[in-house]
């Protein structure tokens, strides 16, 4: 049995390109974030990925990537679940604010371990550890049971909420996951096995032959 889970951080935003801290905030993608999600689809396409359900935030970012990764693997209309389990998390009182700024204004240090530490929060915001308080319950009760039940499925996500997915998928540690990035448009082809445990992961990047 094939079980399938494919995790797509949305291509690359508005405020991306302006370094804004976004969190729930709902910019739209660049047409450089358009063209990578369709790019991710194309890869999956080629590598021979098809899904059976795709799952995304309440964020338009993501649901754009997903919906571009669909329709560039020729499957638009595929059953798409959205949930705000799966937003970014909540930056508070930083979003909207310039990364560069903030670094001006608060250090390198402080504003790193807002960015990347596990549970220290941005002020007004979600830590890491309270982000997946809420992913993996939603994981557990609403994806991974599709994808034990042999269903090839997409989950088009976000940085930190696929940051708190991977933390658990690869075993790091509350220390190991300040160091992971996870870039934009680069799917992560994961395969479970029977236990739920990782079988195989394959980060899907331009090393793949993935001409049209
Ligand atoms: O601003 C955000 O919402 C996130 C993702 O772009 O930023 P960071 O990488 O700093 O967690």
């Amino acid at each position: 049995m094939e079980r399938m889970l494919v995790l797509a951080r949305h291509g690359q935003s508005e405020w991306n390109l302006k370094k804004l801290f976004t969190g729930w905030r709902d910019p739209d993608l660049t047409p450089l974030g358009v063209e990578e999600a369709r790019t991710a689809g194309r890869w999956l396409k080629a590598q021979g990925s098809q899904f059976d359900v795709a799952f995304t935030s309440n964020l338009k970012r993501a649901q754009n990537t997903c919906a571009l990764i669909l329709e560039s693997m020729g499957q638009s209309g595929l059953e798409t679940i959205r949930s705000e389990a799966l937003n970014e998390r909540d930056y508070g009182d930083l979003a909207g604010l310039n990364k560069d700024d903030a670094r001006e204004r608060w250090g390198d240090a402080q504003v790193h371990e807002w960015r990347r530490s596990y549970d220290v929060p941005p002020p007004g915001g979600e830590s890491l550890k309270d982000t997946a308080a809420r992913v993996l319950p939603y994981y557990i009760q609403h994806i991974l049971p599709r994808v034990m039940g042999g269903e090839r499925v997409l989950v088009a996500a976000h940085g930190n909420s696929l940051r708190a997915l991977v933390m658990v998928l690869d075993g790091m540690t509350t220390k190991t996951i300040a160091s992971l990035e996870i870039a934009t448009g680069i799917p992560l082809v994961y395969h479970l096995k029977a236990d739920t445990t990782v079988e195989s992961k394959l980060i899907l990047d331009k090393d793949i032959d993935a001409a049209d």
